[in-house]
């Protein structure tokens, strides 16, 4: 059975979670996707510039915009949903009982909150919801193909998830570039410590994802008594260097993602 699924903005997140239902081998048939600029869709999928008109509620709704645009974007949004919809919203920083003033007659709600991994079937997927059992269920099996789903059991973990899972990938991002910079002031050309750090990091990675043992016991195994790591170990641990920026780090994101949460209340 083909489901109707409506998606609204297709940018960077919502373009990675169409790649990733499309390799999980769902149907492109099923998509409808709106997005004012995109200029191609993949093969099978149906791209719009506007919202549709006169075809009634789909079965799942997506919104996958920027947040500070719901406000002016929810009239056009409205018609496609209805007491039979599943609106999923990836928006970071609005709430449900926003999106709930928004769009009234959805027959449940649900938070998103993926990373760009999702293209690859490998995100961490943080999912909080006005859902029952039946939504819940058609929830989880949407993001089956996309990466690893959990459900939250508070929404307001959800301003934390988002700076942990959302944003993660960026942290990431600035750590290998940090580690290829430093190597790079320390004398090796810098395009090799680029490649030395990616590679290093994406192996490390695979190695903790597939391990029985946490990372600060893998750490440890790494560092033989005496040796080299543990030296670069202790400038890291020297007084909670790395636990203390990683949450100032997460406050700060965390801290944003709340104070959008109160923008965006206000705009209802
Ligand atoms: N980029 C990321 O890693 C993550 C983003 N998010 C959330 O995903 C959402 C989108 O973020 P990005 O993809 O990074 O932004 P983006 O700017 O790459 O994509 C937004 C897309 O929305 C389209 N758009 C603009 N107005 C529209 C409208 N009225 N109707 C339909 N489409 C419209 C734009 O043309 C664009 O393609 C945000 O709400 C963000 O909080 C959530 C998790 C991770
Ligand atoms: O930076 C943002 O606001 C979004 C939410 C998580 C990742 N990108």
């Amino acid at each position: 059975m083909i489901m109707s699924i409506l998606q609204f903005g297709c940018g960077n997140m919502g373009g990675a979670m169409l790649k990733g239902w499309l390799a999980g081998g769902f149907a492109p048939q099923s998509f409808t996707i709106v997005d004012p600029y995109l200029e191609t869709a993949p093969a099978g999928v149906r791209l719009l510039g506007a919202a549709p008109e006169g075809e009634g509620a789909f079965e799942v709704v997506l919104l996958g915009f920027k947040p500070q645009q719901l406000p002016d974007a929810a009239r056009a949004i409205a018609p496609s949903i209805g007491p039979q919809t599943l609106l999923l919203s990836i928006l970071a920083g609005v709430d449900i009982a926003t999106l709930r003033s928004h769009f009234p007659l959805a027959r449940a709600i649900v938070r998103v909150m993926p990373n760009l991994a999702a293209a690859l079937g490998k995100s961490p997927i943080a999912l909080v919801g006005d859902a029952d059992e039946a939504a819940r269920a058609q929830s989880d099996a949407l993001m089956a193909p996309l990466g690893q789903a959990e459900w939250l059991s508070d929404e307001d973990q959800m301003d934390l998830v988002t700076a942990l899972a959302g944003s993660g990938p960026a942290f990431v991002y600035r750590f290998i570039d940090a580690l290829a910079q430093g190597a790079a002031e320390l004398g090796l050309p810098r395009d090799q410590a680029d490649r030395l750090a990616l590679s290093m990091v994406e192996g490390a990675a695979m190695l903790a994802a597939g391990s029985d043992h946490a990372p600060a016991e893998l750490a440890r195994r790494v560092a033989s008594p005496g040796g080299v790591t543990q030296v670069g170990i202790d400038v890291l641990d020297a007084d909670d260097r790395l636990v203390s920026l990683m949450t100032d780090t997460l406050r700060g994101a965390r801290d944003r993602s709340a104070e959008m949460t109160r923008q965006a209340q206000a705009k209802t």
